[in-house]
């Protein structure tokens, strides 16, 4: 069945089936290295050139040669299965390449939320050498408008990372020692695999190894095992040696340097934002001289900064000809983007970013990070820094969740929604938004007040909503209404300031309210992926007390104040509502 190849954002890409004439030339030279090699010539190929003479000869006797692969980007399917033919080659039915796809990703950096989304698509054909089915090519297929950019793409066709030799087990059961053969000193690096389940009958599992410098055609060294059928334990093994602490392969250097180098894209964001670089490219994409006579400072400094911005480590930036354009990431950066997050980038790279080089002392002992760099715990310092208190509010009311909060809970009946620690009335201006009829109030400490009320003046609700300077702690500061919202606010504070915060507003609430608490619930799985293990470091390092908490323990201080969790409704960014009301 022919597939259509779509691009990242899943629509179908309509063009002429095409594939360009270097491509075709990829696939010409992996054909010819396979019909002008014999398996013990591949397979020594792509070994080390001092391996030990047993290891070789273990890797020969026991595997046939299956493949030799390439990656090529073409526009259609249809085209690679033709020009196969046309090289009289038998093209087999596409498959897809969920490790490829993975390695790609991993190596490109790739967010799982994309991949989950279905971009990034690898189909793999296999072209039969004609009179020898046992034999072929393989053709790794991504479209070259996917997920990857052209810097990657560029990458992809200069490093050849992904030609290999692919031989086969020809008995299974022996696939153990010979994984445990290869992995000897002076054998070839396991760098990766993974099992397959499209790829023949019964799925195949893949160890892939890679060897220091290059074969005799230019490529790395990279020898794949092929094993028919699902081998768990052994992939395992393979694995947990590819696993960084070894020698074992650039993706684990490049995925760890990725990470160190994690602070300077935090702050070439930082960057970006304090030259205004978003909101100048807003209306079309400029070169560095235009942009640098627009920001007054040195072209040439620029274009470093602007040339590391297009890293896909980072990816603010796309080069466009001679001049830079927002990608969607760097839009959300402009002033004026729903959900621009500029100011969660001024406060990530600045004074959460100075207290973040402390974690470790957080963590050696009771240091609090925050109060050890600026003096004063945060809400203190927010008061008495105005400057760094309207930058830190404004960041909070960046919350890309807030209008999902109305969509997610039904407010329909409640008179009045009362926001508890509601910084600058952002989320509460949603849920007026959402529900015309809705009275709000909000409670913040007093130096917020202010800033709440030029927000919701702005957003024409400032005569619906009342606003009290207090401290949640009080239960005579607090307003009355139907809902209470309290967002954010829990995650701040050990557990016995959350117990005087919910027993204050349980004593302000009437026996029918509603109490929504909006936070990032820790999994109890800790092989989960939610975000909220990396918010629980930001707690400690940027709060006094602080902490994510998991379902039972927020369920836990609930019960404590009086409150019973009847529901929960999850909303983007690992971010839930819970939902309680107060116990009979
Ligand atoms: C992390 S922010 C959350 C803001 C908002 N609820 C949100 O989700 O974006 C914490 C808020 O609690 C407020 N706050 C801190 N201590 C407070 C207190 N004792 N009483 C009332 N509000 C307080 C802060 O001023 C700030 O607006």
């Amino acid at each position: 069945m022919e597939k259509r190849m779509e691009n990242s954002s899943g629509r179908a890409v309509t063009r002429e089936p095409c594939i360009i004439g270097d491509d075709k030339r990829r696939i010409q030279l992996v054909h010819d290295y396979l019909v002008s090699r014999s398996d013990v010539d591949a397979i020594s190929d792509v070994l080390p050139g001092d391996a030990p003479r047993e290891l070789v000869e273990a890797v020969t006797a026991n595997c046939a040669l299956d493949h030799v692969g390439c990656l090529i980007f073409p526009s259609e399917l249809n085209a690679v299965r033709a020009y196969l033919q046309e090289q009289g080659l038998r093209p087999r039915k596409p498959f897809t390449g969920s490790v490829v796809r993975d390695r790609l990703a991993a190596r490109y950096g790739v967010q799982d939320e994309r991949l989950k989304a279905g971009c990034l698509d690898v189909q793999i054909i296999h072209g039969e050498l004609s009179g020898d089915s046992s034999r072929g090519i393989e053709v790794l297929c991504v479209d070259p408008d996917d997920e990857l950019t052209a810097s990657a793409l560029r990458n992809e066709r200069i490093g050849q990372h992904e030609n290999h030799v692919a031989v086969r087990i020809t008995d299974p059961g022996r696939v153990e020692e010979l994984r445990s053969i290869l992995a000897r000193p002076g054998g070839p690096h396991p760098d990766g695999g993974g099992y397959n389940p499209a790829q023949g009958e019964g799925g195949a599992t893949v160890l892939r190894f890679r060897a220091a410098g290059f074969t005799a055609m230019g490529w790395p060294r990279r020898l794949e095992i092929i094993v028919s059928g699902r081998h768990t334990e052994v992939l395992l093994r393979h694995l947990g040696q590819t696993a960084p602490g070894g020698d074992s392969g650039e993706e684990t250097d490049r995925r760890l340097l990725r990470r160190l180098t994690g602070a300077w894209g935090t702050q070439a964001i930082r960057a970006m934002v304090d030259l205004d670089l978003p909101d100048h490219l807003a209306e079309r994409p400029l070169t560095p001289k235009e942009l640098a006579d627009r920001t007054g400072v040195d072209a040439d400094r620029l274009n470093r900064l602007l040339r590391a911005l297009c890293h896909p480590w980072i990816g603010a930036l796309a080069p466009a000809g001679e001049a830079f354009a927002l990608t969607a990431l760097g839009r959300r950066l402009t002033r004026t983007a729903p959900n621009s997050m500029r100011h969660l980038a001024q406060m990530y790279g600045g004074l959460f970013y100075e207290s973040f080089g402390k974690l470790a002392d957080g963590i050696r002992d009771d240091a609090q990070p925050f109060v050890a760099v600026f003096g004063q715990p945060p809400f203190e310092y927010f008061r008495d820094h105005p400057q760094q208190g309207r930058l830190f509010t404004r960041a909070m009311a960046e919350g890309a969740f807030f209008p999902d909060v109305a969509a997610a809970v039904d407010l329909t009946g409640a008179r009045t929604v009362a926001d508890i620690g509601g910084g600058n009335g952002e989320l509460l201006a949603h849920l007026c938004d959402a529900y015309p009829d809705l009275k709000g109030a909000l409670l913040d400490r007093p130096e917020v007040i202010g800033t709440a009320r030029d927000n919701l003046q702005a957003h024409g609700h400032l005569n619906r909503c009342t606003l009290h300077a207090g401290s949640f702690t009080d239960s005579r500061d607090l307003p009355a209404a139907d809902v209470y919202v309290v967002s954010r606010i829990l995650h701040d504070w050990d557990d016995q300031t959350c117990v005087s915060i919910l027993r204050a507003i349980r004593d302000a609430a009437s026996g029918d309210s509603t109490l929504l608490i909006i936070e990032r619930p820790l999994s109890d799985d800790p092989e989960d992926a939610s975000v909220s293990s990396l918010w629980d470091l930001n707690m400690l390092v940027n709060n006094v007390g602080g902490r994510e908490r998991t379902r039972e323990q927020y369920r836990r201080l609930l019960e404590e104040a009086g409150f019973l969790v009847v529901a929960e409704r999850p909303l983007r960014l690992d971010i839930s509502v819970i939902i309680a009301r107060p116990a009979a």
